[in-house]
C-alpha cells in the first residue's frame, strides 16, 4: 500500500517546465513517476493542480533544544519547518549545553526521531562551549553524525585555533561553517554601523566586522584545504570576497537569508529602533549591501537561501533595542516571501529560486536530497502559488513571533509536505 499524488504538476528544475506527472510513494521512497499511475491498491491525494517541488533544505536553523525550550523545541521548530515546505534542516549548536560532544549530537537525533517533523542534521561546535578557547573532539562529532562544525552565534576570534580546526575538518572532509564576526570591530553594536546608527545614537556593527573575518577565513581555507561555508552573508564587500575566492577555485560556499535580500536598515530608521523584532545579527544593512546580496544570489556567488531561523520569546524581544537578543524566525515564511518578492517581480525564474532551496544546499553539503526521481527519498512539498495569505502570529507553528515581516501578505504557501514518505504538514 502506497500513496499516489494525483493532479499535481512537477516543476522541472532544469527547464522550468511544469509537467503533469503523478508520483507513487512506497515506504520512504519514490517508487514511480509517470503520467498515469494505477492507484487501485493505494491511497491517493488530489493536489488540485498545485506544484510539486523537492522538499526544501535549510542549512541554518536554531532549534534551541536542549536548554532554551521557551524559545523553541525540536518538536515546534520542525513543525514550523514542515509548514514552510522544508524536509531537512541543519541545526545550530548554540544551545545550552552547546552541541560540543558526541552525546549531545546523539540526543538531537533521538529527540528528532521521537518528535521531529523533518530530517534534522546537527552541526557540532568548533570550540568547547563555543567559548573560542579549546577545540572540540571534531572526529568524535563526525562519528556521531554532524554535517559540519560551527560556533554560530559567535565568531572564532583566534586565528591559530581556527587554522587548527580547519586542518582537522579538512582531513575529515567536514565543512567549516562560519559566523564571521570580528568582535573587536563589532564591539557592542546592535545594528548596522552607518548613517542610521549615528542618527539614533546606537552603537553600530560595521560591515567590516564580517568581511574582515571572511577574508581571514578564506586565506585559512586556502592554507588548509578546508571547505569553508560562510553563514548569513550580509555585506557587499563580503560577497565580493566570496566571488573572488570562487573564481580562484577555492572550496568556499555561502548562504543568504530572506531578510538580507529584502530589507534595509530603513526598517530601524522608520521605527526609531523602538522594536527589537527588527534586530538581527548580522544586522540588516544598506540598499547597496542588499543589492550585492541579490546580485550574488543571481550570479551563483551565493549558493543557497538559508533562513537563520532564530526564535526568541516575546518577553525577550520586548526589551529595549540595545539589550534584546538578535534574531528572526523564518522557516514558515521564507519561500512565500521570496516567491512573492523575487519571482513575481521578475528578478529570477521560479525554478532558479527553487534550486537555491533544494539541489544547491544538497550539493554543497553532499546530501542525497533535492531530486524527485525514482528510488530517491520521498521528500517533497506541494505549493499553492496563487492563494494570498497574511503573515500572522496565530498561524505560526514556531514559538517565536519575532519577524519584521509580520502583517505582510504573500503567496506561494506550502499546502502539503512529505518527509521520508510521511505527511508532516497538510494545510490550506
Ligand atoms: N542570527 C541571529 O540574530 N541570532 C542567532 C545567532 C546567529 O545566527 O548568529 C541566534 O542564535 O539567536
Ligand atoms: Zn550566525
Amino acid at each position: 500500500m502506497g500513496l499516489v499524488l494525483k493532479n499535481g504538476r512537477l516543476l522541472n528544475l532544469e527547464t522550468g517546465e511544469r509537467e503533469a506527472l503523478e508520483i507513487l510513494i512506497v515506504g520512504e521512497s519514490i517508487a514511480e513517476v509517470a503520467e498515469q499511475i494505477d492507484a487501485a491498491d493505494h491511497e491517493t491525494i488530489d493536489l488540485n493542480g498545485n506544484l510539486i517541488l523537492p522538499g526544501f533544505l535549510d542549512m541554518h536553523v536554531h532549534l534551541r533544544q536542549p536548554g532554551f525550550e521557551a524559545k523553541e523545541t525540536i518538536e515546534t521548530g520542525t513543525a514550523a519547518a514542515a509548514r514552510g515546505g522544508f524536509t531537512t534542516v541543519a541545526c545550530m549548536p548554540n544551545t545550552r549545553p552547546v552541541l560540543d560532544s558526541p552525546e549531545l549530537i546523539r540526543y538531537v537525533y533521538e529527540k528528532t526521531a521521537q518528535e521531529g517533523s523533518c530530517t534534522v542534521l546537527p552541526y557540532g561546535a568548533i570550540t568547547k562551549g563555543e567559548l573560542g578557547e579549546e577545540l572540540t573532539d571534531i572526529a568524535g562529532l563526525k562519528a556521531a553524525g554532524v554535517i559540519g562544525i560551527t560556533d554560530d552565534g559567535v565568531g572564532v576570534q583566534s586565528s591559530s585555533l581556527m587554522r587548527e580546526a580547519m586542518r582537522t575538518a579538512a582531513a575529515l572532509d567536514l565543512p567549516v561553517v562560519i559566523h564571521s564576526e570580528d568582535e573587536d570591530l563589532a564591539k557592542d553594536g546592535c545594528m548596522n554601523e552607518g548613517v542610521v546608527s549615528k542618527r539614533l545614537g546606537l552603537p553600530g556593527i560595521p560591515g567590516l566586522a564580517e568581511s574582515a573575518m571572511i577574508a581571514r577565513d578564506i586565506l585559512l581555507a586556502e592554507d588548509t584545504g578546508a571547505h569553508l561555508h560562510v553563514c548569513h552573508i550580509s555585506d557587499a564587500a563580503s560577497v565580493e570576497l566570496v566571488r573572488h575566492a570562487k573564481s580562484r577555485g577555492l572550496k568556499v560556499t555561502t548562504e543568504v537569508t530572506p531578510h538580507h535580500l529584502l530589507l534595509t536598515e530603513a526598517i530601524i530608521d522608520q521605527t526609531d529602533a523602538s522594536d527589537a523584532n527588527m534586530k538581527v545579527n548580522p544586522p540588516i544593512r544598506t540598499e547597496k549591501d542588499r543589492l550585492a546580496c541579490l546580485q550574488g544570489l543571481l550570479d551563483g556567488t551565493i549558493d543557497m537561501v538559508a533562513t537563520d531561523h532564530a526564535p526568541h520569546t516575546e518577553e525577550e524581544k520586548q526589551r529595549p533595542f540595545q539589550t534584546a537578543p538578535f534574531g528572526f524566525v523564518g522557516l514558515e515564511i521564507a519561500f512565500p516571501l521570496l516567491y512573492t518578492e523575487l519571482v513575481q517581480t521578475g528578478h529570477l525564474p521560479l525554478h532558479e529560486l527553487v534550486k537555491k532551496f533544494t539541489v544547491n544546499p544538497a550539493q554543497v553539503f553532499k546530501l542525497d536530497r533535492g531530486s524527485l526521481t525514482v528510488g530517491k527519498v520521498a521528500d517533497l512539498t506541494v505549493v499553492d502559488l496563487d492563494t494570498e495569505r497574511t503573515i500572522t502570529g496565530e498561524e505560526l507553528k514556531t514559538k517565536g513571533r519575532n519577524t519584521p515581516f509580520m502583517g505582510k501578505t504573500v503567496q506561494g504557501w506550502s499546502v502539503l509536505t512529505i518527509n521520508q514518505g510521511r505527511i508532516t504538514y497538510q494545510g490550506k
